[in-house]
């Protein structure tokens, strides 16, 4: 039997649809694979009861396919679906990480990216990389479709998760599918700017590059208070706030020191507008441990 930890991640980071990704250090799903005639999924942990063991509609089956791994695979939930940090793709990435183990495939975290990402696919109809990659890589990642580079990078996060549900499915069908040139080119500009601050590791810079005129205005209005939140967010020391995924949760990048008060003041917002929420205080991690 291989166990693998595969954590929470944030994707898009605003002005990174589809591409950026980083990899939290909690919450995380237990994977447990195990040889098998037929591939089993058995669910265990938060919301497991929303999350089908159908291996045709579960992300790990997909994986279980590219891999050509039958498995009984135990899955222990300790990210929520439907949540906007990851849930599905950590599944898809721990059982990639585990599966590629227990049948000694030798293909590198690099190469498990795509695989992975084909369990994307079965829940929101396409095969993004951008949670995976973080959650088999850990670091900041940039996902496109000619590879993945991964950055390791000291960046204080919080994330806020209410107790609302959007689906991936759902929010990207809210995406507008035409962009006015000065939008991309301020986008190409906060994605550039985040880029640099990842690398030298400075929040101020990382959370002035989070800001997006495209895609976050639309994801915002399916979350109730979005905008109270993330006021209170920066009014608290957050240096860039934005949707985190395709949402609920929303995401603060911070100094290390303010954590506690953004999460608070997240918390209370929320509250304000009579919604349940709880906060991850994180930072940039390591992905997929083989335990
Ligand atoms: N292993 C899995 N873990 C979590 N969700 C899964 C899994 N397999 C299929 N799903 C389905 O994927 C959807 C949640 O994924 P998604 O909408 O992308 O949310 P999240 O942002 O939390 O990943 C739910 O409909 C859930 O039933
Ligand atoms: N790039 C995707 C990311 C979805 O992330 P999730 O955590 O909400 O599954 C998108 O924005 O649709």
């Amino acid at each position: 039997m291989i166990t693998v930890r595969a954590p929470a991640t944030s994707a898009n980071l605003g002005s990174g649809f589809d591409v950026f990704g980083v990899a939290f250090d909690r919450p995380a799903d237990i994977i447990r694979v195990e040889r098998a005639e037929r591939t089993t999924i058995d669910i265990t942990g938060v919301g497991s009861q929303y999350i089908p063991t159908d291996p045709e509609k579960n992300t790990v089956g997909a994986v279980v396919e590219a891999l050509d791994a039958p498995a009984h695979i135990e899955i222990d939930k300790g990210v929520r679906p439907a949540s906007g940090l990851g849930s599905s793709a950590a599944s898809a990435a721990g059982a990639a990480v585990a599966l590629n183990e227990l049948y000694d495939r030798g293909l590198s975290r690099a190469e498990l990216v795509p695989i992975a990402a084909e369990g994307e696919a079965v829940v929101s109809g396409t095969a993004h990389a951008d949670n995976v990659a973080p959650s088999i890589l850990g670091g900041f990642t940039i996902a496109t479709a000619d590879g993945v580079e991964s950055v390791s990078t000291d960046i204080s996060l919080v994330a806020c998760l209410p107790e609302i549900a959007v689906s991936t499915r759902d929010a990207r069908r809210v995406v507008p599918e035409t962009a006015q040139m000065s939008e991309v080119v301020e986008t190409v500009g906060n994605a550039a700017t985040l880029t640099v601050g990842m690398c030298r590791g400075d929040p101020d810079l990382v959370g002035r590059g989070m800001d997006d005129p495209l895609v976050t205005p639309a994801r915002a209005e399916l979350i109730t208070g979005y905008d109270t939140v993330r006021e209170a967010a920066i009014d608290a020391g957050a240096t860039g706030v934005t949707v985190s995924g395709a949402g609920p949760s929303v995401l603060a990048v911070c100094h290390e020191g303010d954590r506690r008060a953004v999460g608070g003041a997240m918390l209370t917002a929320f509250d304000d507008h009579e919604v349940d929420a709880r906060v991850y205080q994180t930072q940039v991690s390591d992905g997929a441990t083989i335990l």
